[in-house]
């Protein structure tokens, strides 16, 4: 039966044992003492885990690149039954890791993470006595779209080695990987960031022991992206972003609504709404217009123009100046962001550049940027590096989730995240 490896990749002990025991409830069979949970507890929270979980095998995450022997014998000492050593060590490291393997009565795991040529390198540590495998793409290698479905069929059809796979797992994944002969199915984040641990690892399980073969649709880039920005907050965009990407003093003036798309950018100034207006004819489904006036005393965004974006099914307009008719725009079901309301308008002169890089609310745009708008503000985010910043605001996204969980089951948030401990003691 192929075993599923709860990856505690958190760095509060104490979360990590509750989100071990729910796991394990749930259905895990191997329990990781995940890298940055090392660092953080040292080797006190394989101990802990071996107190806890007395007939469970253990992996402590150790990520070794020197002085194997060593760091396979604390942590087997302390109640690991399995380390993890790096494709990239040299084969010295691995050969005296497996000397002291031996000695301790433990295993290694020697994990491919990020080595340019994992098959091959897999053949050499085959033939150093490595019998465990783990095909691996790291989290934030996984969050520029990278999967490790393809190297573990390459790897299946080719190595003799038990083989461990990693890698934003979800149960279409896990369910994938186990089908195409991974014997354990190493589960971090969709199982530690949940806000019910057990199902998620109940759903693993699940997937992982049942025969369909059921096809998923894979979707475009461009609509995960969508579906996943329409899912998280901007507030969760933005930690993604390391706190950059909000708009300043551009707010929603239409609450409730929120919007997810493609920038059109326009630069116009003092009140003139003439390239505004243009930009709506050349826009449609998904489009946001986002605008630099320069003055925001002057409307250039009103009524009609509102009543034009919803004809052509625009999905919003942030502004960086006023708007008006707020009389006439509450009636229309249209978003807008905007720095001020204010009853007088400018004039169509035609002054400014459509799809131009401009500057709005105090943020770069440039046209195609991915813009998001909720009642918290408005942030951009650079197409360049859109696919990337979805997939880490998701996974912020979902540790929060967990976080109400843990509060709403009586933890304070200082508590939960040990926050005593975390200030900054420089
Ligand atoms: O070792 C790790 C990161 O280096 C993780 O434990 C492993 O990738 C599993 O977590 P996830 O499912 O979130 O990828």
């Amino acid at each position: 039966m192929v075993k599923i490896q709860v990856a505690l990749d958190v760095v509060e002990p104490d979360r990590a044992l509750t989100i071990a025991k729910e796991a394990v409830a749930g259905g895990a069979d191997w329990i990781e003492a995940g890298t940055p949970l090392i660092k953080s507890a040292g080797m006190d929270i394989i101990r802990k885990l071996r107190e806890t979980f007395p007939n469970h095998t253990i992996l402590a995450d150790m990520k070794t690149m020197d002085v194997g022997a060593a760091e396979v014998e604390m942590a087997a000492k302390s109640g690991a039954n399995v380390v993890t050593i790096l494709a990239a060590a040299d084969d010295a490291v691995i050969r005296d890791a497996l000397l002291s393997a031996k000695k301790y009565g433990v295993r290694i795991m020697v994990d491919l993470i990020s080595f340019p040529d994992p098959i091959t390198r897999a053949k050499e540590v085959e033939a150093l006595g490595v019998d465990l495998l783990n095909v691996h793409v790291g989290i934030d290698a996984q969050m520029t779209g990278v999967s490790p479905l393809e190297k573990l069929r390459q790897l299946a059809a080719e190595a003799d080695a038990e083989i461990a796979v990693a890698g934003g797992l979800t149960p279409e994944t896990a369910r994938e990987a186990a089908q195409t002969g991974a014997d354990i199915v190493i589960v971090g984040s969709y199982i530690i960031n949940s806000d019910n641990v057990s199902q998620s690892a109940e759903d693993i399980r699940k997937a992982v022991d049942s025969n369909e073969t059921t096809k998923t649709d894979r979707k475009s880039k461009d609509e995960e992206m969508i579906e996943i920005f329409n899912r998280v907050s901007t507030s969760n965009i933005s930690d993604a972003m390391h706190r950059k990407g909000a708009m300043q003093g551009i707010f929603s003036k239409t609450p409730g609504k929120k919007i997810v798309g493609k920038a059109v950018t326009v630069r116009t100034f003092g009140g003139d709404w003439a390239k505004p207006v243009e930009a709506i004819d050349i826009s449609g489904p998904g489009d946001i217009i986002v605008i630099y006036n320069g003055d925001r005393n002057i409307a250039m965004w009103g009524g009609l123009a509102t009543l034009t974006a919803v004809n052509r099914k625009l999905e919003g307009v942030v502004i960086d100046g006023a708007v008006r008719d707020f009389d006439e725009i509450s009636k229309l079901d249209f978003p807008i962001f905007a720095a001020n309301v204010v009853p007088n308008a400018g004039d169509p002169k035609g002054l400014g550049e459509i799809n131009v890089e401009i500057i709005c609310g105090n943020q770069t745009v440039n046209s195609g940027d991915y813009i998001i708008g909720d009642d918290s503000g408005v942030v951009v985010v650079p197409k360049e590096r859109a696919y990337e910043i979805a997939r880490r605001s998701e996974e912020v996204w979902k540790r929060e989730k967990r976080l109400f969980d843990e509060i709403r089951g009586g933890k304070t948030l200082a508590g939960a995240l040990e926050l005593l401990k975390w200030e900054n003691q420089k």
